[in-house]
């Protein structure tokens, strides 16, 4: 009997025991995960901001943070030179805003190609030459530049890394980390499968038009798919020298660009969801039959054999997407994964570019980005000027020259090519706009306004008909129908009165998430 009491007590003991160790043991691990969030809150003290990707944007972002003095920790999922036909033609306005930023060094030595305007072709070869209007910009050398976008993008990630607080790391990132309503850093991949965390007051997303990430920050509207097809064309001429070539063909224009010595860039638009396949040859007979007779002669040839070439048609979709504001404190979204417009003014590069130049601005007096928030709220509002205007002109300028069964857009199409053969301020300040030298709102409504006067105009001289004045009206109602959303979704006062915001001047505090 004694000896089952013993054993029963002995039992209950052990269990009490093994109950002392399981629970010091939890404790301890609980310590632990304690020690390593506060050591990574600690390191928020060697890094100001973490930028996720590292391309056009988070790279010149880094060259410009990291310049500032700033220890910054960019993380890019694949740190070869990229091989993609996006971004290949920085507007002039772009180039000036690579400048304000003292990164116009990076488009040295990757034979970027100087482009000082487009010629437009009607498509029985009628054209107009459409010059950069660059006469008071001559003292910083500005002209567009055209090149391979991987060379651009690797020389900047070059550049960065050579700072000494400029910390670049492969990885890719897979979550935003977020603690209180605010995001507090990011969890990363690296390619040998570690999975890492890293923390920073503030956290800039650059991931791209494909982002994972924009998501968790806000929640954009974008468009329905359109579709560019490119090809390289080899050993051939521009018809004009450094004049990029725009074809408004049917069903959708075609662009020429150099980017390099030895190469052009042939773009054709498919507007839609309907793409020809690549695979069954159904493109290359779209190609050769519908898109290549109606380019000019001199590029035609080239454009054939290119054709012919194996694997030298890609395909690339892209969207817009007007920007949104990002409530998240800690976070701020940049380049194509915060806002984007259709490629075909190539106006991409040029907003970004100007969106660090503002941000840089804002958080320059900025001690250190712990109290950020209120400063990120401005950037929404001062960028807008210049952003939204080239959003609309890309709307615009794909409206006009996409392909409708309208006959009205087909008349604005055509009044557009008259105004533009005006020459003097109407085109030179049409171009103007285009190429990103400056563009305001106002700037744009005087455009809009001018075009709209010469429409009616032609319409009604030498004598006004009821009939006339009809269809005038009716191409006013078109081009307003057209123009209004694309304005709307920027946002009226935000665009043209942006200093009626009070986010112009100061910004509200943000309420944490965990408060709304
Ligand atoms: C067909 C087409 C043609 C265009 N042509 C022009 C043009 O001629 N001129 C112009 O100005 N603009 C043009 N654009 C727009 C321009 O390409 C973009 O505006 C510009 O590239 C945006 O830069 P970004 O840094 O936001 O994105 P990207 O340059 O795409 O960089 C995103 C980076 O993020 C990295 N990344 C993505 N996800 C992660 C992750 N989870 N973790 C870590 N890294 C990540 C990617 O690897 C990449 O390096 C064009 C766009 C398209 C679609």
């Amino acid at each position: 009997m004694e000896l089952v009491i013993l054993f029963i007590a002995s039992l209950f003991g052990l269990l009490l025991l093994y109950n002392m160790i399981r629970r010091k043991i939890m404790e301890i691990r609980n310590i632990t995960s304690n020690v390593v969030v506060m050591k990574d809150h600690k390191s928020y003290g060697n890094t100001d901001v973490i930028i996720v990707g590292a391309g056009v944007a988070g790279s010149a972002l880094a060259c410009t943070l990291g310049k500032d003095g700033r220890r910054v920790h960019v993380i890019e999922r694949d740190l070869t030179e990229p091989d993609r036909m996006v971004g290949e033609l920085l507007q002039p306005g772009g180039y000036l805003k690579l400048v304000e930023l003292g990164l116009e060094d990076c488009l040295e030595d990757i034979d970027a190609q100087r482009v000082g305007g487009h010629v437009l072709y009607k498509k029985n070869g009628e054209h107009i030459m459409l010059s950069y209007p660059l006469e008071k910009f001559q003292a910083v050398d500005a002209s567009g530049r055209c090149f391979h976008n991987g060379r651009f993008v690797q020389k900047m990630r070059e550049k960065a890394a050579t700072l000494p607080n400029v910390r670049l790391e492969k990885g890719t990132v897979t979550s935003l980390i977020e603690e209180k309503g605010s995001v507090k850093g990011v969890n990363y991949k690296t390619k040998d499968g570690r999975e890492l965390t890293a923390y920073a007051p503030l956290t800039i997303v650059c991931d791209g038009c494909f982002s994972n990430l924009r998501r968790s920050l806000c929640n954009p509207k974008m468009d329905i798919p359109s579709t560019y097809v490119g090809l390289i064309l080899k050993d051939c001429q521009l018809p004009y020298a450094n004049h990029g070539v725009l074809v408004m063909s049917d069903p959708s224009p075609v662009t020429f660009y150099p980017i390099s010595s030895t190469e052009i860039r042939c773009l054709v638009l498919i507007a839609g969801q309907k793409v020809p396949s690549i695979a069954n040859g159904e493109m290359v007979n779209y190609l050769k039959n519908v898109v290549a007779s109606q380019v000019p002669s001199e590029l035609r040839d080239a454009l054939i054999r290119a054709i012919g070439e194996e694997n030298n048609i890609r395909r690339m979709q892209f969207r817009s997407m007007a920007a949104n504001t990002c409530t998240i404190p800690g976070s701020l979204l940049i380049g194509d994964a915060f806002n984007m417009r259709h490629p075909l003014s190539a106006g991409g590069m040029t907003v970004a570019l100007s969106d660090i130049v503002v941000l840089r601005h804002l958080l320059k007096p900025l001690p250190n980005f712990t109290d950020a928030n209120a400063v990120l709220q401005r950037f929404y509002t001062l960028r807008k000027p210049v952003a939204s205007t080239i959003n609309i002109l890309a709307g615009v300028t794909y409206q006009v020259f996409s392909p409708s069964l309208d006959p009205s857009r087909k008349e604005i199409r055509e009044a557009f090519y008259g105004y533009l053969r005006l020459g003097g301020i109407f085109t030179n300040g049409a171009i103007g706009l285009l190429a990103g030298l400056n563009p305001t709102p106002l700037g744009f409504a005087f455009q809009f306004i001018a075009v709209a006067v010469y429409t009616f105009g032609r319409l009604l001289l030498p004598f006004p008909t009821p009939n006339a004045i009809l269809r005038g009206a009716r191409l006013l109602y078109v081009a307003i129908d057209m123009i209004f959303p694309i304005i709307k979704a920027e946002g009226i006062r935000q665009m043209f009165f942006p200093a009626s915001l009070p986010a112009y001047y100061s910004a509200p505090a943000l309420a944490h998430k965990s408060d709304q």
